[in-house]
């Protein structure tokens, strides 16, 4: 009998379990996958504020990845809260590991159990607080930009990271090709070639759309879905990009487990709306 895509998030702990890798998790188990979780920081966290982030030392979460991925495998692996550039360095010095390599299945000699032999990769870049300011100083930015985008299949900032990584979608349309990807930093115009395909989560809300804009390496396309009218979108971020991975994982082109990972978190987002707190979870 086949055992469940293993999948692994590289992220933070949210203590109000809506966000982090507790979103990841529950977005997993609720696509029939196997989640894995490699934490960098616990942060004390609830719907209205983080209170406080404790790092874990990079050497812990190198550790982690190693156990993970030497026994388990994975399918597809997704990082979310990393917050230091010496965190980010030791997940991409890992995750640089994986290029061209069989992951080891959870079966023992089963012969590759249908993994792809490199996991796929996405790298939600965590770097706005809920009020879209900064959290960190621009070295974090950088170091996505320098250490993790070239080993991303894919990158899901919100607007503001997209900002603060310099992705240039100012006013990006249906189809509109040449100046998408990754530009320099902080000026948005310039291009890198080879540059990661694209999601830039809630980059246009109007006329009761919220539409998100994905880059395909060649092309932008806007992918608009009804807005919710809801304050409880607390972790909706990861729960598309873990959805997904679980998608892509299942063997879904980049479009459709777009479209698919967009439906469920907005099922989900639905689900969760009744609560009344600061900015409440999602319902998986
Ligand atoms: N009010 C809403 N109604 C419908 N869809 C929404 C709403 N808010 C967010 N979304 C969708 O949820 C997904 C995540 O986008 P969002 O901009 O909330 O990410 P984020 O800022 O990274 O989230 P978080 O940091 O809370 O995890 C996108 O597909 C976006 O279109
Ligand atoms: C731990 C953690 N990761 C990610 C986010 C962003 O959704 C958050 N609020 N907390």
């Amino acid at each position: 009998m086949s055992h469940p895509l293993p999948l692994l998030t590289i992220a933070g702990s949210d203590s109000g379990g809506a966000a982090g890798l507790q979103a990841d998790l529950k977005t997993w188990a609720a696509l029939g996958a196997y989640g894995m979780n490699v934490i960098t920081a616990v942060t004390a966290q609830n719907s209205e504020r983080v209170a406080a982030v404790h790092y874990l030392p990079p050497e812990m979460v190198a550790v982690q990845i190693d156990a993970v991925l030497s026994d388990y495998g994975a399918a597809a692996i997704k990082t979310g809260f990393l917050g230091r550039v010496e965190i980010i360095e030791a997940v991409a010095g890992r995750l640089a590991l994986l290029g061209g390599l069989a992951i080891r299945p959870l079966d023992r000699g089963g012969g590759g159990g249908g993994l792809p032999t490199r996991p796929t990769i996405i790298i939600d870049p965590v770097l706005v607080n809920h009020r879209g300011e900064a959290m960190f100083g621009p070295e974090v930015a950088a170091a996505y930009r320098k250490l993790l985008f070239p080993l991303a299949d894919l990158v899901t900032p919100n607007r503001g990271e997209a900002a603060l990584l310099g992705v240039g979608v100012a006013e990006q349309g249906e189809g509109e090709q040449g100046s998408g990807g990754a530009g320099e930093q902080g000026g948005g115009e310039e291009t890198l070639d080879n540059g990661p395909r694209l999601l830039v989560k809630g980059w246009r809300r109007d006329e009761g759309q919220i539409v998100d804009l994905f880059w395909d390496g060649d092309r932008w396309h806007q992918l608009p879905q009804p807005l919710i009218d809801t304050a409880n979108t607390h972790g909706s971020g990861d729960t598309l990009s873990a959805a997904i991975c679980a998608y892509r994982a299942q063997g879904h082109d980049w479009p459709e487990a777009i479209r698919r990972a967009q439906a469920y978190t907005h099922a989900a987002i639905q689900r969760g709306a009744a609560w009344r707190l600061g900015a409440g979870p999602l319902g998986h």
